[in-house]
């Protein structure tokens, strides 16, 4: 596999460096493995908040008889982020809370359209399935499983088939028939897991699916992670548990604030987040408030 190694990608940053001043992004290289299973180039995402209370239609309404404008709030979640996944390996993304590694995981699955910048997917797009995406809370897990596996891109036949499979891997014993809004978080999230994992993805995103459910069903998941990874699926890991994080990842990348701070082995990039967490405490807690 010819992935670039860490020490070529230009595209370390302080993390308690100031911001850049201009929207400019970060320097992106333009080389990418050529069996890179996904592209990530140049990306920025950006929210537009709404700022006003209620978007009611009768808001709207006034504010047009007014001729006032809906007032919004852009939350810049991703800037010019770039990296390559080689297919087959895994890559763990770590951060603090708010550093966009589920707004870059929701790019990549292909939910959340780039503001500016290419996501390039090698593999079946219908293949990828971010934890839950798609799930209706209205429906029991049985109907989620084929609406889930459908949406993956498999037929009804072949969910059918893998059914029990999903259904006993998930155990969740007679809720199964129950709707989704009776589950607690940790039952949706095994059944996320759970039907991601056996429609045998190309590419297979799992977003903090390490803290999902209980101590036995989190060995039970990551057992089964470590299979997909021998059967040679790419991998793309968030979690903030970083044991796991570099016991699964090829490569691991530190995000923070929307930015790519480092990319790397995954023991050195994840003594580095720890010494930043450790030294840059304070520095932080004043950085975000
Ligand atoms: N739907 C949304 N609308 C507006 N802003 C959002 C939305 N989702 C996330 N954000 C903002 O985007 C930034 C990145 O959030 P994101 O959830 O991607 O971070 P994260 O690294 O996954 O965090 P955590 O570790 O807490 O899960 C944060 O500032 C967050 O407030």
């Amino acid at each position: 596999m010819s992935s670039l190694s860490a020490s070529e990608k230009p595209i370390e940053r302080d993390p308690g460096a100031e911001e850049p001043k201009s929207d400019e992004s970060v320097a992106a290289p333009t080389l990418y493995s050529d069996d890179a299973a996904v592209v990530v180039d140049g990306l920025d995402i950006t929210y537009r908040v709404s700022l006003e209370r209620k978007n009611s239609l009768k808001n709207a309404l006034v504010r047009k008889a007014r001729h006032e404008q809906v007032r919004y709030r852009e939350v810049k979640a991703i800037k010019g982020v770039s990296f390559d996944v080689p297919a087959g390996k895994c890559t763990g993304f770590i951060g603090a809370n708010g550093a966009g590694k589920s707004t870059l995981m929701r790019a990549v699955a292909g939910i959340l359209p780039p503001t500016k910048g290419r996501i390039e997917v090698r593999g079946k797009v219908s293949t990828l399935l971010a934890l839950g995406v798609g799930f209706n809370t209205a429906l029991t897990g049985r109907e989620n499983v084929l609406l889930g596996g459908m949406a993956a891109g498999l037929s009804r036949d072949q969910v059918n088939e893998r059914f029990d499979e999903i259904a006993g891997f998930a155990d969740l014993g007679d809720f199964i028939d129950m709707p989704l809004r009776t589950y607690s978080s940790g039952m949706r999230s095994r059944l996320a897991f759970s039907v991601s994992v056996f429609m045998n993805p190309d590419i297979l995103i799992i977003d903090e699916a390490l803290s999902a459910g209980d101590a036995k069903f989190k060995q039970k998941a990551s057992q089964k992670m470590s299979e997909l990874m021998e059967t040679a699926g790419t991998m793309l890991l968030v979690s903030h548990a970083l044991t796991s994080i570099q016991e699964m990842s090829d490569e691991v990348i530190w995000l923070h604030k929307g930015r790519l701070i480092r990319r790397g082995e995954p023991k050195e990039i994840c003594d580095a987040y720890l010494e930043f967490l450790k030294v840059g405490d304070e520095a932080v807690v004043m950085e975000d408030f």
